[in-house]
């Protein structure tokens, strides 16, 4: 790589938190006109380095240069004026503001007369470019938007222009929460702007979006870079092999686990009726004892609605629809839905189960760290000390505590909302076994997925269309075909 070509370059980059190394001597340069793909296990340092690149956070060690020369500061300013703009996992969006005042946030110049519809023309029309089929207005409240729609908009924002240019553009895990129709509408606009010259970071678990939009693949592990080169020189079992820890699955995440024990048996008593709300036909949803039912389509056509139906007829809220036994759910949005920020990671893990931890009027602390230290273990929650504040993990642990929340619990029934968002590859084929095990076990899963390979792990998928479900396909007939079909069908 040519100096002159090089938009910035971080050398010897060290941060640690308390005792967590979270980067033990990095290095890491961008050019000119390449994509690069940042990929590692759940905390392994890729949200840390992208913190100190963006400027937002202050680095123990480490030298910046651009095209050569070392800055002797760098921080948010610098990083703004380098055209480096980052959409971080957890969405920094203003959920009380509409879309258009989101998109002025970034954009001071747009001020006077008429700055409210210059700032939702600038956003709608990238929003136009990048998702052509959006569907979302400027004038609509953020925090009314389901995720996939919030993702689009803190995407799109990232690359509106006013004053300040765009050179290179962080993107940590953007299509977690975006169906495989809109990813790929990400990655082809990627791929448009990088061939005009904008440069891009995408972090990602899913290793097929970083085979197919990358130029450059960078591998971390443990706060360091363990491998990096053209990604032309990679295939999936490489990368899986340099980022370590899921060897022994081989390539097995596109391969269907085998049938739940009873689960497709239709004599196995029913645990879940619902009819989805949008529903005008006689269809409704059913759910047996054992059985991993899967929910397709679009982002935002309706699953969570269903999911959070089954979760209010479960826990006594709603009469609609029925529901046997006990209900978890996984919430996908783990910043508004997941997490209680102001607790313990064990704390975090344990509110679903305090009955079992009552000992007279009090609560068991033992019986609380036994279930932690039982899921640490089990899902591999990475941290020194399971009594840390859960927002000391990285984005993916937090992720694995909210399974673990579920999972841990008496719940028969596990309702789970496109779950696995920024859990690495490793730590999902672990959570695909243990879900294959505990539905043999009797749980019922209702899985909500944008994964198309997730679907294979299930007996039987309901595809979504407006509310209503559109398709119904035995575990024998999922093919990503045949859901982009009924996706885009209309209802027969
Ligand atoms: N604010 C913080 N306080 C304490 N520890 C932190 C903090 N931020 C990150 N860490 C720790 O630093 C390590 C690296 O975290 P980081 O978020 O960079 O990982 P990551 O590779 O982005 O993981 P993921 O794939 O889960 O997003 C982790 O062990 C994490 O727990």
């Amino acid at each position: 790589m040519s100096q002159h070509s090089v938009v910035i370059e971080l050398t010897g980059t060290e941060k640690s938190f308390g005792a967590v190394r979270a980067l033990a001597g990095v290095d890491l340069a961008v050019a000119m006109h390449e994509c690069v793909g940042l990929i590692g296990h759940n905390g392994a340092g890729k949200s840390t380095l992208m913190h100190v690149l963006a400027g937002t956070l202050t680095p123990d060690k480490a030298t910046v240069a651009v095209k050569g020369e070392t800055l002797k500061r760098y921080g948010l300013v610098a990083a703004h004026r380098l055209g480096i703009r980052c959409v971080f996992q957890e969405l920094s969006l203003c959920p009380n503001l509409t879309v258009a005042e989101n998109a002025r946030i970034l954009h001071p110049a747009l001020r006077g007369f008429g700055w409210r519809r210059r700032a939702g023309e600038l956003i709608i029309s990238k929003l136009d470019e990048i998702f052509p089929d959006h569907r979302i207005a400027a004038d609509a409240i953020v925090g009314d938007l389901p995720i996939g729609k919030r993702q689009m908009i803190e995407i799109a924002r990232a690359f509106t222009v006013t004053t300040a240019p765009v050179n290179l553009v962080i993107l940590d895990e953007p299509t977690s929460s975006l169906d495989g129709h809109t990813a790929s509408q990400l990655f082809a606009f990627l791929r448009r702007s990088v061939k005009a010259g904008m440069s891009c970071i995408l972090i990602s678990h899913m290793l097929r979006e970083i085979l197919s939009t990358t130029d450059r693949v960078v591998v971390m592990r443990d706060g360091r870079v363990v491998t990096a080169g053209p990604t032309s020189s990679f295939d999936r079992n490489k990368l899986v092999v340099a980022m370590g820890g899921a060897e022994h699955h081989g390539t097995q995440a596109d391969t269907p686990a085998p049938l739940a024990a009873a689960a497709a048996a239709s004599e196995a008593p029913i645990t879940v009726r619902m009819k989805p709300k949008g529903q005008h036909d006689g269809r409704e949803l059913l759910a047996r004892a054992g059985e991993i039912v899967g929910l397709a389509g679009l982002a935002g056509h309706g699953q969570t609605d269903l999911l959070l139906a089954v979760f209010d007829a479960g826990s006594g809220r709603a009469k609609k629809g029925a529901v046997a036994d006990r209900i978890a759910l996984v919430a996908g949005d783990r910043q508004t839905d997941g997490v209680f920020p102001l607790w313990s990671i064990a704390e975090n893990i344990g509110v679903r189960s305090l009955a079992r931890f009552r000992k007279g009027v009090l609560l068991s602390v033992e019986a609380e760290d036994a279930l932690a230290a039982r899921w640490k273990e089990r899902i591999k929650i990475r941290t020194p000390d399971m009594r840390n504040p859960i927002l000391s993990l990285s984005g993916g642990n937090q992720q694995k505590a909210l399974f673990a929340r579920a999972l841990g619990s008496d719940a028969t029934t596990v309702l789970m909302d496109d779950p696995m968002r920024g859990v690495d590859i490793g730590t999902k084929l672990d959570v695909y076994d243990l879900i294959q095990e505990e539905a043999q076990g009797g749980r019922t899963f209702l899985w909500y997925t944008t994964e198309m390979d997730e679907l294979r792990h299930c007996d039987r998928v309901y595809v979504f269309r407006n509310g209503s479900i559109v398709a119904e396909l035995a575990r024998h007939e999922v093919s990503e075909e045949r859901v982009i079909a009924a996706s885009f069908a209309e209802a027969a």
